[in-house]
């Protein structure tokens, strides 16, 4: 990997969704999804991609992950085609995957997490855990909404990825995990090059984190 190469890059990037319709009216269309975009993030970046409802944030994320065949146009993650080649180092976080990986049965959250190759990753899953506020002892089926999803975000972000993808992945999460969540993050892209980017439709304070690395929050006048 070149060092001044980008991280990501995309050119001319035309993509409709092909949908099939199997409710009347049967028939098959086709609906514009993002047109000639174009644009390139340097190793290290944190990147906020914000756009209402439908705005094609997701959309984009999923071809990134490689996930939606585009119609036109280059998509890279660094300097390769995420369509020709897997590149085990870009990871993509969103509500689609904390659905499947949203195990419920009565397992305790250090198997559940050694299952998926936790042990590998022992120091980062141990770090992810302070920073949770996980406690590697909870049965996954007898947790709240809320915890589960820490534990999800865990086992997503304890690997060694490079370019992360995260689609709203923060909004059940309260207030203080999200801070302490955010700051991770941040610190990912400081010390380590990692490259993130992160989808939302709801631009608020936290993400001040993403910004300005020195922001001290303003105290109140007497
Ligand atoms: N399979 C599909 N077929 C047709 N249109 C689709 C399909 N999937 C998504 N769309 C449309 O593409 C547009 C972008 O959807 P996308 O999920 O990328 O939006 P988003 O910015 O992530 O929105 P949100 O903030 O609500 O999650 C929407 O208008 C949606 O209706």
């Amino acid at each position: 990997m070149q060092a001044d190469q980008p991280a990501v890059e995309i050119n001319s990037l035309t993509f409709k969704h092909n949908t099939l319709f199997t409710a009347p009216p049967e028939d098959y269309y086709e609906f514009p999804g993002l047109r000639d975009v174009n644009f390139s993030l340097p190793r290290g970046s944190v990147t906020l991609l914000i756009g209402g409802n439908g705005a094609g944030k997701s959309t984009l994320l999923y071809i990134l992950a490689g996930k939606r065949m585009i119609q036109e146009g280059e998509v890279k993650a660094f300097g390769r085609d995420v369509f020709r080649s897997f590149a085990d180092n870009v990871v993509y976080l969103g509500t689609e995957w904390a659905m499947r990986a949203g195990v419920r049965g009565d397992i305790v959250v250090s198997d559940f997490l050694d299952s998926v190759g936790g042990y590998r990753f022992k120091e980062r899953r141990d770090r992810l855990l302070d920073i949770l506020d996980i406690n590697l002892d909870w049965h996954m089926h007898a947790i709240s909404d809320g915890e589960r999803r820490r534990v999800q975000l865990c086992m997503g972000l304890m690997g060694n990825w490079d370019i992360l993808l995260l689609d709203e992945v923060t909004v059940d999460l309260d207030v203080l995990t999200r801070f302490s969540l955010l700051k991770f993050l941040k610190q990912e892209a400081n010390e380590r090059k990692a490259t993130i980017i992160y989808a939302t439709h709801i631009f608020e304070g936290h993400f001040i984190h993403f910004l300005e690395p020195s922001y001290s929050y303003p105290k109140l006048r007497n």
